[in-house]
């Protein structure tokens, strides 16, 4: 196993690409955040809101009919797009050209999910994030993998990744089943954890932010949105997963004073990904 590359505020800033003063909405990237199912629209807001907070110009969040309200009402600047079913997401069309797209938070597996997502699939190739449910449907179907686009991010916490690579005995054969999904299908794997790794073939980087503070609910929804948002606006697909995670740890290492541990909320992330961005312009 190759020796991980810590990821700082330096390895950072090798990659980031401070705002041009002329962009516009227009050019800034344009994020589409597909997911939510009853009873799990939050997640779609916690990602679609994390997606603007960390800067493309336009987000659609793309959810089943009981979201409409839900979305529009709880974050103004996101365009809804809804599925024909009620409940769960049926049938993944859409007529907007997303620059880059986020797959699975709250989204369930329902079998008419789980179709639509394989069709989804089937027909897409612009930039993709696939997380939380889309991650365990593949895992139901490991056969769709070779459907998933190359430079995909695949963002699994460590119960995702056993569901997709299998079980592992110790720490190296977790790494080399990791890295061996990551060459075979030529994806991008964040192997979230405390720290988190990025997987980019036989490269791995480890994250040096984030504490315990991040150990809530969503907190793995809006890691989506921010990747999403990064891909929308034209990083690489490994560079868009190292600024995600280096950004959304920072969060959680700034607002641990004010907050401490226990009150820290994944809505916490959202509201200091500002912090966090002007922590790289000193
Ligand atoms: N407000 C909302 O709408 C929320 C929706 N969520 C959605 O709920 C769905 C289910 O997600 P879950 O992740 O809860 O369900 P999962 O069944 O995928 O994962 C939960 C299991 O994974 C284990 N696990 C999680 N993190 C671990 C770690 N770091 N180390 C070891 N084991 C770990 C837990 O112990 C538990 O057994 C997803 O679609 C998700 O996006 C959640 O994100 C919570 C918030
Ligand atoms: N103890 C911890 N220390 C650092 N980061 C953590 C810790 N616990 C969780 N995290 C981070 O929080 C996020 C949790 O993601 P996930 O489990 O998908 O949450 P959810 O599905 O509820 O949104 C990951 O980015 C993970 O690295
Ligand atoms: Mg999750």
């Amino acid at each position: 196993m190759n020796t991980p590359i810590a990821i700082d505020r330096n390895e950072i800033l090798k990659r980031y690409k401070p705002i041009d003063k002329y962009t516009h909405k227009g050019i800034q990237g344009h994020a589409l955040l597909i997911g939510g199912s009853y009873g799990k629209i939050g997640a779609m807001c916690l990602s679609s809101k994390a997606a603007l907070k960390t800067g493309c110009g336009l987000v659609t969040t793309f959810v089943p009919l009981c979201g409409y309200e839900i979305v529009q009402t709880s974050i103004l600047e996101v365009m809804v797009v809804t599925d024909e079913h009620e409940r769960y997401l049926s049938d993944i069309s859409f007529e907007l050209e997303a620059d880059a797209i986020g797959i699975g938070p709250g989204m369930g597996q329902k079998m008419a999910t789980q179709k639509a997502f394989h069709d989804f699939l089937s027909n897409t190739s612009t930039p993709l994030v696939i997380d939380a449910d889309a991650l365990n449907i593949l895992s139901h179907n490991p056969s769709w993998v070779a459907l998933v686009p190359p430079r995909t991010v695949l963002t699994p916490h460590p119960k995702e990744l056993e569901r997709l690579i299998g079980k592992w005995y110790t720490k190296e054969e977790m790494f080399g089943k990791t890295v061996v999904f990551s060459l075979v299908n030529h994806v991008v794997i964040v192997m979230k954890g405390a720290p988190t790794y990025i997987i980019d073939g036989e490269t791995i980087y480890e994250n040096t932010t984030g504490n315990a503070a991040l150990a809530t609910a969503g907190s793995g929804d809006v890691l989506t949105g921010m990747i999403t948002s990064l891909l929308a606006q034209s990083y690489k697909a490994v560079d868009s997963a190292l600024i995600g995670v280096y950004l959304h740890g920072l969060t959680a290492d700034i607002a641990l004073p004010e907050t401490g541990y226990q009150s820290f909320i994944a809505s916490d992330i959202i509201a200091n990904i500002g912090k966090a961005y002007l922590s790289l312009e000193d």
